[in-house]
Order: structure tokens, then C-alpha cells, then sequence
């Protein structure tokens, strides 16, 4: 396939997505902060996969305004809880304002205001379905590497804007964002139980099955 049929079949990848107005409204919230989003394509995936895995335990680590939040909530179940992980106040308090948008149920939604290095050791092991990294590039092998002991067998790991720009395959870069993404792809390959697979939607996930 040429790289212009390639990138005309992410174009509709994406534009077969429509957003609802609370998907919207979050995006919105997320652009006044200066947060960035999964895209929709992503989004619509973090569902699929939300609903795949049956999921109903979730954890997120960058909770932003709460539109990947929103696109989780949608796949999971519909008593499920997402734990969302943030270091900011104010991307919290436009997360809850997303979430009640949608008329989510605060009983859904566990908001844990903090560092995510802080908070991830008080999370239990083998309790999630699901785990979404979305964090700063630099820590994605310690949230990888934290994501994989949370995971129930069976459970899913999502990594978002895991190949640093398409700069993860070019030998020529080493700066540190790309070899942080490298040693997160290092920790999921290396890892006996995990299925993973490369997705090139968005902005690029990393996505792996825990075994059974
Ligand atoms: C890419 S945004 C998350 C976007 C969100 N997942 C979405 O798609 O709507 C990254 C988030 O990571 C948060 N963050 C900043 N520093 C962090 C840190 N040290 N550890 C984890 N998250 C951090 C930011 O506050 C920001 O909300």
C-alpha cells in the first residue's frame, strides 16, 4: 500500500468516529487547558477494547479533561469504576465536569488527585481489567512496568502515544523521549505473558493482552 492510501485509510479511520456532544464539550474543557486528547479514532478503541476485556475495574494514569475517561466509561461496564490518576487540580475539576456531562454516576468515576509514581504502589495487584498509560513521554516505562502488575490475567494494557512521534523506529534518534518509548515497547516485548500489538491510530498505541 503507498503512504498516501495509507495515511487517505487513517483519515477515514478517524472521521468515521462522531463524538457526542459530552465527548465535545470534554474536548472543549481539554483545549482551554492545554491538555491533549486521545483522538477519536483512539477513543473509539479505548471503548472496543474496554468492552472486549469485559471490563470493569479500569485505571487511567492522565486523566486531562476526561475524554479518554468518557470513550473507557462507554465500553465498560455499566457499574464498572474508572480510577483516573492525575497530578492536576484543575484538569480534575474539568475531568468531573466531562463526566457529569454525560450523566456518568459519581459512584463511576475515582478521581485520585496526585503524582501517578505516588499513587500507583497503593493500587492493588492483579485487580484491573484494563490499564490506560497516558502520562508524560519521560515515565512511560515505570507506568508500563507498574501497568503490568496491576493487570488481572486476561486484563489489557493500552499505551497512548507510545512510538514518540514515528521517532521510535529511526536508529539515528536517541534522545530521551524516544528512548523512553523504546524501553516501555522493551518492557512489553520482553514480558512472557503479554500478546502485544502496535495500533497506528492517533498519535500511536501500544496495546498488549496479559495471558490468561
Ligand atoms: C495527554 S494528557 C491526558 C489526556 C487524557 N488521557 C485524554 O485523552 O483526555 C496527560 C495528562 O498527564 C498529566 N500529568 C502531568 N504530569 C504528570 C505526571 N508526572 N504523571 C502523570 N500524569 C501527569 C497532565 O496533567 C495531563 O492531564
Amino acid at each position: 500500500m503507498s503512504a498516501q492510501a495509507a495515511a487517505a485509510v487513517l483519515a477515514y479511520a478517524e472521521s468515521a468516529i462522531i463524538e457526542d456532544d459530552a465527548v465535545a464539550a470534554a474536548r472543549a474543557r481539554a483545549e482551554e487547558l492545554g491538555a491533549t486528547t486521545v483522538s477519536p479514532a483512539t477513543g473509539a478503541l479505548l471503548a472496543f477494547l474496554a468492552r472486549s476485556a469485559n471490563a470493569s475495574n479500569v485505571v487511567e494514569i492522565g486523566t486531562g479533561a476526561g475524554v479518554s475517561g468518557l470513550w473507557l466509561l462507554a465500553g465498560m461496564h455499566t457499574d464498572g469504576v474508572l480510577t483516573t490518576i492525575d497530578p492536576e487540580p484543575l484538569h480534575h475539576r474539568a475531568a468531573r465536569a466531562s463526566f457529569a456531562g454525560a450523566s456518568v454516576s459519581t459512584g463511576r468515576t475515582r478521581l485520585i488527585n496526585g503524582a501517578p509514581r505516588d499513587v500507583l504502589p497503593r493500587l492493588a495487584d492483579a485487580s484491573y481489567d484494563l490499564v490506560f498509560v497516558d502520562g508524560p513521554q519521560l515515565e512511560l516505562p515505570d507506568f508500563v512496568i507498574e501497568a503490568i502488575r496491576l493487570l488481572r490475567p486476561g486484563g489489557v494494557l493500552i499505551v497512548h502515544d507510545a512510538a514518540a512521534e514515528g521517532a521510535i523506529a529511526d536508529p539515528g534518534r536517541n534522545d530521551p523521549m524516544t528512548e523512553a518509548a523504546r524501553n516501555a515497547a522493551m518492557v512489553v516485548a520482553e514480558d512472557d505473558r503479554l500478546l502485544p500489538v502496535v495500533i497506528p491510530l492517533g498519535k500511536g498505541v501500544l496495546a498488549a493482552a496479559k495471558a490468561g
